[in-house]
């Protein structure tokens, strides 16, 4: 679902807000019914246990609607009935047993039931929900913007000419001019990094440090050139607070990739995936909408039943799971969650408004990873979220990456063929596998030596992360062999963008020593719908390939059956 403006979600969440309200209203009715009867002496176990769900459930839940007062007066009476709950919990003849009537009970029930008609008349008034959610923009894209901060220096406009095959967005400010690179920074969104020589640095720091100080977003990171390579000189770099430093003569290929993973790094917080397992609909709904609203993707499922599927089905980084859906319990859930290798290391958080250390303990010691503690302001519930959805798919990528470069493993991007061909099937839309290979490779790696080999490498993966798109896929096949997934792409468009990236990529000039060398690359593209199976696919791609090579190499062909 997506949620375009700050004043609509707001409106959304007081709606949830008004239903809690209601729905604790009613609750009260019940409690205070029973309460009642405390007065003379009367309270069934049956009572016992749904004053003590009720109380949970409302402590759990009224400080996300805003009404922490309310969520602290519920739990101080929900602790007065938690001993004696859990006794009646564990056996099987729990009604028959009689229970204590805590002292000051009614009373405090009485005391709620205020609390809730003067929070709900004052809630009337107010109007709109006030815990505004943190508006988040996601990523454009996969393109890494490049702010180029000068100071009358020549060089960095001869350096932006020989980075233009690599694909960046560059910006170019005067470091002179700090209204002008308060702006340009104010405006860079998605992955983005800023360059500058060393004698702006000071200047680009303080600009930078403070255009970023009130804003909630990550800092870009600084890449400095310079031409003293001294320890020392670095040092003063590093101190003034740059993340990397490139002395003079600048190797591009090696700052064009340090540019890319920092980029990509600082701006990786943008995304994650949550499934929320919530039976509590209200709630459900309200932090699905404040993750949303921070460009986090997150979905709820209610129903137990259905958890399996939907984690198939939506693929989370993390899970937030309440610790008891119904009649299910979270603790059992996460357990038979793990029964799929495939979820062996995903994240299961729980939500929950148990402080007892020794009973989390417990319950993490079943199959989750952490607790976060019920009620979880907006905020609190974003910056955690953010935080685990973020190491989560550092894990993930550690697993999934082929280290050298960083893409997908040989066995995941063939898996990506066949899925895509699913979509395919499912959507009608038309899309390619294309198979690329270096040229010559072995040449490269007997005369420049197999370090100079791994730079060629993984220049051309970066040049690809750069040009394509985020729904593309990419993957390192082989040693020196790619293989790239364009969804809903035709044929004609996936020769002329491959044979776009073929001819920059052969304008690059890799420097060893003294010398420099170029290197070009042959490419075989297939249509994904024309086969039965992603094998054949993948197949076809390869014979495409292999005409390539036959044909004088540095080029793309296309599969053709006959
Ligand atoms: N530096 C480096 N070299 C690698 C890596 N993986 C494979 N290679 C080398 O890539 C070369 C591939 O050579 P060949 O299969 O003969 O192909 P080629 O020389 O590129 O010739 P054509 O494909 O016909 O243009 C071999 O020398 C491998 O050792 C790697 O990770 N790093």
């Amino acid at each position: 679902m997506a949620l375009d403006s700050t004043g609509k979600i707001s409106s959304r969440l007081e709606v949830l807000r008004q239903r809690f309200l209601e729905r604790a209203k009613e609750d009260i009715k019940h409690l205070r019914a029973l309460a009642e009867k405390t007065r003379c002496g009367e309270f069934s176990a049956d009572g016992l246990l749904f004053c003590y769900q009720s109380l949970h459930r409302l402590s759990g839940s009224a400080g996300t609607f805003g009404l922490p007062e309310l969520g602290e007066a519920a739990k101080a009476l929900e602790k007065q009935l938690k001993v004696q709950a859990e006794e009646l919990g564990a056996l099987d003849d729990a009604f028959t047993h009689p229970v204590d009537i805590p002292e000051g009970f009614a009373d405090g029930i009485d005391a709620l039931a205020e609390l809730v008609e003067v929070k709900s008349q004052a809630v009337a008034q107010a109007g709109n929900y006030t815990e505004e959610p943190t508006t988040y923009k996601g990523s454009q894209g996969m393109q890494v913007s490049v702010l180029l901060v000068e100071k009358g220096d020549e060089r960095l406009a001869k350096l932006e000419k020989e980075m233009a095959p690599y694909g960046f967005s560059f910006t170019s400010v005067s470091s002179d001019d700090a209204g002008a690179l308060g702006n340009a920074l104010a405006q860079v969104r998605g992955a983005a990094a800023i360059l500058c020589r060393e004698s702006a640095l000071s200047d680009v720091m303080s600009v930078r440090n403070k255009s970023f100080e009130e804003s909630s977003r990550r800092r870009l990171p600084v890449i400095c050139l310079g031409s003293d390579n001294s320890f020392q000189n670095r040092y003063r770099v590093a101190e003034a607070g740059a993340f990397a430093f490139f002395p003079d003569p600048v190797d591009i290929p090696e700052l064009a990739e340090r540019i890319e993973s920092l980029a990509i790094e600082r701006s990786a917080n943008v995304q994650g995936r949550v499934l929320i397992v919530e039976d509590d609909a209200e709630l459900a709904e309200h932090y699905c909408l404040v993750l949303q609203a921070a460009g986090i993707e997150a979905q709820a499922v209610s129903e137990p039943l259905h958890l399996m599927a939907s984690l198939a089905d939506f693929e989370p980084d993390i899970v937030l799971m309440d610790v008891q859906i119904g009649d299910y319990s979270g603790v059992t859930l996460a357990r038979l969650i793990r029964f799929e290798p495939r979820w062996l290391s995903l994240p299961i958080i729980y939500l929950s408004s148990e402080d007892d250390p020794e009973n989390q303990l417990e319950a993490l010691s079943k199959g989750a990873d952490e607790f976060l503690m019920k009620p979880v302001s907006d905020s609190y519930l974003v910056r955690s979220v953010r935080i685990r959805c973020f190491r989560a798919r550092q894990l993930s990528e550690l697993m999934n990456r082929d280290s050298l470069t960083g893409l997908l493993k040989h066995s995941l991007i063939k898996e990506e063929v066949e899925k895509e061909l699913a979509r395919c099937r499912r959507s009608g839309y038309r899309s390619c596998v294309v198979m690329l290979d270096l040229d010559h490779f072995k040449t490269v790696n007997d005369t420049w030596g197999h370090s100079q080999g791994d730079i060629v490498i993984r220049t051309l993966a970066n040049l690809l992360r750069n040009r394509l798109r985020e729904t593309d896929m990419i993957g390192r096949y082989g040693g020196e062999e790619f293989l790239v997934v364009l969804p809903q792409c035709e044929v004609s468009s996936a020769t002329e963008l491959i044979r776009g990236i073929g001819e920059s990529f052969s304008e690059l000039s890799f420097v060893a020593g003294e010398s420099s060398y170029q290197v070009t690359l042959s490419a075989g593209i297939a249509a994904i719908n024309d086969f039965t199976n992603g094998e054949d696919a993948l197949n076809a791609a390869d014979q495409a390939l292999y005409e390539r090579k036959r044909s004088g190499r540095n080029g793309v062909t296309v599969y053709s059956s006959k």
